[in-house]
C-alpha cells in the first residue's frame, strides 16, 4: 500500500491557503491518491464546536491554547491518523505551527508550555511537509477586508500579525527540511506554480 503523507498549510489570515488547498487536492487525485482535506481548529464534530468557541468567545491565552490542543487531539486520533494509516494524503489547513505563531508569538504565551502540549498531544506526529504562504501583513489585511467580517483573530491589529508572521519565520528556520516557503503576495497563477514546483520536487506522489 502507498504510504500516507501529512501536509499542513500555514500563514496569516488571508494569505491564500484555502484557495490553493482545493486545487492541490485535485492535482493529487489526478495522480490516483486518496486525499483528506481538513482544517484546524476543526475537522471533527467536537473540534468544530471548539473552533466556534476559539474564534468567537472571549478567553485568556491559556484557555485558547488548551482548546486548540484539545481540538487537535480529537482531530489527530479520529481523522488524521486513520487516514494516514489507510495511505491517504492529508491536506490540513493549519496545524501546530499556527499555535506557536498565534498563541506563542501573537499572544505572547509561554513557548515551553506549548512545546509540552505538542509532545503530549502529537506523540511524535509532525507534518511531513509544511507549506507557509508568506506575505506582508498589509497585503493580507486588504484581502481580508474585501471578503468577510473579522473573527477574534482577524480583528487583531497589524502589530499582532507582524508577530505571528515572525513566529512562522522562526518555526521555518528551526525546521527547514519540513518547510516550503511561498511568496504568497504573487498572483494566484504564480503562487500555484510555486506550489506545484515544490510538490513535484518532493514526489513521487
Ligand atoms: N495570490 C492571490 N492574489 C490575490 N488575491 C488572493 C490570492 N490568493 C487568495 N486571494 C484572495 O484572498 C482572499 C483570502 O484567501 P483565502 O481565503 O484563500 O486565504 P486563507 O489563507 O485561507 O485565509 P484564512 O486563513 O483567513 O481562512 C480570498 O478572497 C482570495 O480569493
Ligand atoms: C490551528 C490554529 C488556528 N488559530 C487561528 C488562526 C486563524 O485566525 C483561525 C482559524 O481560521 P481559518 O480561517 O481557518 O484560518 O484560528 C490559532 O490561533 N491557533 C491554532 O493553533
Amino acid at each position: 500500500m502507498t504510504a500516507g503523507r501529512f501536509l499542513s498549510f500555514e500563514g496569516i489570515d488571508g494569505a491564500g491557503k484555502s484557495s490553493h488547498i482545493e486545487w492541490l487536492a485535485g492535482w493529487l487525485r489526478e495522480r490516483g491518491r486518496e486525499v483528506l482535506v481538513t482544517r484546524e481548529p476543526g475537522g471533527t464534530e467536537l473540534a468544530e464546536r471548539l473552533r466556534e468557541l476559539v474564534l468567537h468567545q472571549p478567553m485568556d491565552a491559556l484557555t485558547e491554547a488548551l482548546l486548540v490542543f484539545a481540538a487537535r487531539r480529537d482531530h489527530l486520533a479520529t481523522r488524521i491518523e486513520p487516514a494516514l494509516a489507510a495511505g491517504a494524503v492529508v491536506l490540513c489547513d493549519r496545524f501546530t505551527d499556527a499555535t506557536f505563531a498565534y498563541q506563542g508569538a501573537g499572544r505572547g504565551f509561554d513557548l515551553g508550555v506549548l512545546a509540552t502540549l505538542e509532545t503530549w498531544v502529537q506523540q511524535g506526529r509532525q507534518p511531513d511537509l509544511t507549506v507557509w504562504f508568506d506575505l506582508p501583513t498589509a497585503v493580507a489585511a486588504a484581502r481580508r477586508a474585501a471578503v468577510r467580517a473579522p473573527d477574534r483573530f482577524e480583528s487583531q491589529d497589524e502589530a499582532f500579525f507582524e508577530r505571528v508572521r515572525s513566529g512562522y519565520a522562526r518555526r521555518a528556520a528551526a525546521d527547514p527540511g519540513r518547510f516550503v516557503i511561498l511568496d504568497a503576495a504573487a498572483t494566484p497563477d504564480a503562487v500555484r506554480a510555486q506550489l506545484e514546483a515544490a510538490l513535484e520536487s518532493r514526489g513521487p506522489w
